[in-house]
């Protein structure tokens, strides 16, 4: 939902922006076709899955006080016409047409648009008891809607219940008790939530997983504190378990068919562990409902274990998260001794790369030095993106319609676009957007990586792919858009603000900056919100509220100039335009 809308100022054609226009350092590769292959399975929500429990373990308990950004629109990524003007975006009147770009030229190729090859690949649809569709295919999610636990989330109701935001949407637009301190009028917000939905939870999948995140946040606040802390820990031994599991392949080796099972000797037998310790080891996990354990001594997979697994997304996502902050966790204090108990500038010097023995290093130079590590990185960031909506933020229709207008011209530039998954979602969402208008921007070891990945992948074929650093340079001048989603929150002020500055070198007066990130609100935020930032800690970055983003703007010579906001998450599309 966009809350404001300024679209103004573009004016003439700024004939220094043009003037300066150079020729890009590196070289425009057009990409080779091929397919996409992330068997990413679709996030099912764990909380969901331990609060709704199997029939066949012995009464799971949900992971204790786990946490969730809020049940919401539950499948935001696959919202398939996103061309409405639901955020009242409307193209600029008075926008000026670039001078014809030099630079920044859309590369010449044969765009083959194929839309549809989008259907998310599931792998184990004999799984698909939690919120799949009767064809063993799972609409993907919003973080919202599949991340787990409780605490402190926005919820579906409150997005409900609210008036459309017309300005910076916060708590003060939200139903007495939907977000805040857990004082009495949350838990009494907390009660009626869970009274209101829990008719439904077998039918609806929202609903359930609504009352999922009412009942456990409402069972983390009357919980005695010293119960509360120990349940801290309740969670950490759920990460130690999988963690062992993992690195045992217990996951890989649990047979994963529908209805299958396997004996804890044979299982033992199989991953070489002693059969006792192995039933022990699987406590920590069948009680919370990871496992399903089978009597008499059998075990099987559920949804959230079998996601756990050697090359799955989120076995992935797993593995960074216990490095960044497991790992992290442990040397914290001594990071903060060595470098003053202040926010993490970056990009070196930062809590990783402290962890690693090497803190001379950036986060992704840290991760580029082991090709295995980059490539758990990326099958993670499958599963950042389908957690968060791409798509039915911002309107594009001014975008389409000039790059229509202009066909040579580069549209859409992906700073930081990875291996390009984001790119396919816009194309595959809007046919308009033109392949050859199209550019990927990422460091080159990871473009060597994403391009092999995109060969074979039709909305891939024909967009450019271009080698950069954007801390030093953003090589193409003059397209529309700028496109920035999960970058700004890696990095502190001063070094986005670089980047920043770097991107507004490159600005025509009518090109945008669009940075898509969670927008903090409230303090203290909801608690999935605050962990995130938290998370970003490690890596010297940070989440920011609509204010912060302003300053950082204004640093690198850019101004606010429209926020798009997801209906049912933090999410938002942050319009950056040259300052007047
Ligand atoms: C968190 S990922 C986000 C990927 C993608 N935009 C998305 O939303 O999924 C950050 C991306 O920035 C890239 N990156 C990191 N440092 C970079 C640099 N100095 N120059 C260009 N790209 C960089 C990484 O390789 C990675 O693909």
């Amino acid at each position: 939902m966009r809350d404001e809308i300024d679209r103004g100022g573009a004016g003439e054609p700024n004939s220094s922006a043009a003037g300066n226009q150079q020729e890009p350092t590196t070289n425009l590769v057009t990409a080779a076709p091929v397919a996409a292959t992330d068997a990413d399975p679709d996030a099912t929500n764990p909380t969901a899955t331990a609060a709704a429990g199997s029939s066949e373990t012995n009464g799971p308990l949900p992971a204790v006080g786990s946490i969730s950004e809020g049940v919401g629109r539950a499948s935001i990524s696959s919202v398939p016409e996103p061309q409405q003007p639901v955020h009242g975006h409307t193209a600029p009147e008075s926008l000026e047409s670039p001078s014809k770009p030099i630079i920044g030229a859309a590369v010449e190729s044969n765009d083959s648009q194929q839309p549809g090859a989008s259907e998310p690949i599931v792998t184990q649809p004999e799984l698909d008891s939690h919120g799949t569709r009767g064809d063993g295919a799972q609409e993907p999610k919003s973080e919202a809607a599949t991340a787990p636990g409780p605490v402190g989330t926005l919820s579906l109701d409150e997005k409900e219940k609210s008036p459309q935001p017309s300005k910076a949407a916060g708590p003060a637009s939200a139903p007495p008790g939907a977000t805040g301190p857990l004082n009495p009028e949350r838990l009494q917000f907390l009660a009626d939530e869970i009274s209101r939905n829990v008719g439904q939870v077998q039918a609806e999948e929202v609903a359930r997983l609504r009352t999922a995140t009412a009942a456990l946040e409402l069972a983390g606040a009357v919980r005695p504190p010293p119960d509360a802390i120990m349940s801290w820990f309740t969670n950490m031994s759920i990460v130690s378990a999988v963690r062992v599991f993992q690195s045992w392949r217990v996951f890989d080796t649990i047979p994963a068919g529908k209805g299958e099972s396997i004996s804890y000797a044979d299982l033992a037998a199989k991953v070489d562990a002693e059969e006792a310790f192995l039933i022990r080891m699987s406590w920590m996990l069948s009680s919370t409902g990871v496992l399903r354990h089978i009597e008499p001594g059998r075990v099987a997979h559920t949804p959230t274990s079998i996601m756990l697994r050697e090359n799955e997304a989120m076995g992935s996502m797993f593995k960074i998260m216990c490095t960044n902050v497991v790992d992290v966790s442990a040397i914290l204090p001594a990071y903060f001794d060595t470098y003053g108990r202040r926010e993490p500038l970056g990009p070196a010097h930062i809590p990783t790369s402290f962890l690693a023995g090497r803190p001379e290093l950036e986060y992704f130079e840290l991760l580029n030095e082991d090709p295995d590590r980059i490539k758990l990185f990326m099958r993670a960031m499958a599963v950042a993106h389908r957690r968060v909506p791409t798509i039915g933020m911002y309107d594009m229709s001014w975008v389409l319609d000039r790059a229509d207008q202009d066909p040579s011209r580069l549209a859409w530039v992906d700073v930081g676009g990875g291996n390009g998954h984001t790119v396919k979602v816009f194309r595959e969402a809007y046919p308009g957007l033109r392949a050859n208008q199209c550019a990927i921007q990422d460091l080159p070891e990871v473009l060597d990586e994403a391009q092999k990945q995109a060969e074979s992948d039709d909305a891939l074929r024909g967009v450019s792919w271009i080698p950069v650093n954007f801390h030093k340079d953003v090589p193409v001048k003059g397209a529309l858009i700028y496109y920035l989603r999960h970058i700004a929150r890696d990095y502190s002020d001063p070094v986005f603000t670089t980047i920043l500055r770097n991107i507004a070198a490159a600005l025509a007066p009518d090109s945008r900056v669009l940075v898509s990130e969670q927008l903090l609100a409230g303090a203290p935020p909801p608690v999935y919100a605050a962990f995130k930032d938290y998370a970003m800690l490690s890596l010297g970055g940070k989440e920011r509220t609509l204010e912060q983003f302003g300053a950082v703007a204004a640093a690198a010579g850019l101004r606010v100039s429209g926020v798009f906001r997801d209906q049912a998450t933090p999410h938002a599309v942050v319009e950056f335009a040259l300052q007047e």
